[in-house]
């Protein structure tokens, strides 16, 4: 089996392309940083520091790299028999170009394998957005052989991973937590579900997704943010601010009676997964700036993200949510000179005002009680 995986970045070689290659398939990662490719190439091998109570150092074998704006993507899409990406949000309009040029070769080449596409982005249903992405990017005449031939794979996909000790010199060194969960929707794969050793089935994945991104990401964010505005420079120094601890372990439980309505999850069992989520954050054996959990504040206060989707959903309920007020406020505050997002959200505040801006990034009514609420914990925050 064969396999091509976008981003050759923390996830991709920490992760996903680390459970690929581990599995026995053939690796082929693509990506933009050439750094990383020449490196990639020159060894086809690199090693994962997997950090917790029994530390061990796993290497990663077999593996190759293109460059992802290079032709060879369309020659790869159009013979391998899986393709997954960890790139981020943003960039999968950037690679739908290739896969649909690449998607229309295998047609034309009479390549009926199935193959099976799935997206490890931190976003509800990542792949089904990339499929539009492509099918835009697609001649109409190739979508009924694409719906025929190519299962697009909705996934979750949990593991700590920050970029690796500053200290070390080797691009493709990369420093994991034990903990991991990649859980994919069983009901989308064309052909055979492929046997990968880590990769979960479920026919449920909305829960999974949502409980995933809902609590860890949810309280990795308000961490983040209220650890910035305390001064602190990582997750793990956060955390253990008590002040801080409170109102994540709060927006956490504020979220979960969300999740619980709309999912049925046990009660006991999710205050239990919050809690091994708590004790995530505060791992010693990684450095997780604040900076890189809270990177792109504009994408995190959108309106089906990890901090607006648990309010709206609290108040569908009708239920508490002052820890998550407290966490978008915190967010509003958040500044990064190298971040754009970060520059271009504290723009909008100063010219539109707290009120108008958070409507507007979070799609909000800007006359409602819960834009009120945020505002006037901003206003006490600042
Ligand atoms: N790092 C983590 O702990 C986790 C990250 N994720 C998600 O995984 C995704 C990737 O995150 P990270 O690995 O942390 O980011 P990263 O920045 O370490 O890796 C992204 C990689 O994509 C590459 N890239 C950028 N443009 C590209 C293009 N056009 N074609 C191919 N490659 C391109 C970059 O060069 C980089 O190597 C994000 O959606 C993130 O939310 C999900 C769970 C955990
Ligand atoms: O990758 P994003 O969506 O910017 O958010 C960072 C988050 O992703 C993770 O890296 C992994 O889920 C978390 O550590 C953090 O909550």
């Amino acid at each position: 089996m064969k396999a091509l995986h976008f981003g050759a970045g923390n996830i991709g070689r920490g992760f996903i392309g680390k459970l690929l290659a581990d599995a026995g398939i053939e690796l082929v990662f693509a990506d933009v940083n050439q750094v990383v490719l020449d490196a990639l190439n020159a060894r086809h091998a690199y090693p994962v520091h997997v950090v917790g109570e029994q530390a061990k150092v796993e290497t990663v074998t077999g593996v190759s790299a293109v460059n992802s704006t290079s032709d060879a993507i369309v020659t790869l899409i159009a013979e391998v028999d899986l393709v997954t990406t960890a790139v981020g949000p943003q960039i999968l309009e950037r690679i739908a170009g290739s896969v649909a040029q690449g998607l229309a070769k295998r047609s034309d080449n009479g390549n009926t394998r199935p193959l099976n596409i799935i997206a490890c982005e931190n976003m509800v249903r990542g792949t089904s957005q990339l499929k539009q992405h492509v099918m835009k990017a697609l001649p109409d005449a190739y979508h009924a052989w694409v719906d025929a031939h190519v299962g697009f794979v909705d996934s979750a996909v949990d593991r700590i991973v920050p970029p690796s000790d500053a200290g070390s010199h080797d691009p493709l060194e990369v420093t994991v937590e034990t903990f991991s969960e990649w859980i994919v929707d069983q009901t989308q794969f064309k052909g055979d579900r492929p046997d990968i050793p880590g990769m979960e089935l479920t026919d449920n994945l909305m829960a999974f997704v949502e409980r995933k991104l809902f609590t860890l990401n949810t309280g990795h964010a308000i961490t983040a943010y209220l650890g910035q505005r305390a001064g602190h420079a990582t997750i793990r120094d956060a955390i253990l601010d008590p002040r801080i601890r409170t109102v994540v372990q709060g927006a956490m439980q504020e979220s979960g009676a969300v999740l619980i309505q709309r999912y049925g999850f046990e009660a006991d069992k999710h205050a239990a997964y919050i809690q091994k989520i708590l004790t995530r954050f505060e791992n010693p054996y990684l450095k997780d700036d604040v900076e890189r959990v809270g990177r792109q504040p504009l994408r995190k206060l959108s309106a089906g993200d990890r901090l607006i989707k648990p309010l709206q959903g609290t108040l569908e309920y009708n239920l508490p949510h002052e820890n998550l007020v407290q966490g978008i406020a915190a967010a509003m505050h958040y500044r990064s000179e190298a971040d754009p997002q970060a520059l271009e959200l504290a723009t909008l505040i100063a010219q539109k005002g707290p009120q108008a801006a958070l409507a507007e990034i979070a799609g909000l009514a800007a006359d409602s009680e819960v834009v009120a609420s945020v505002v006037s914990a901003y206003d006490a925050m600042a």
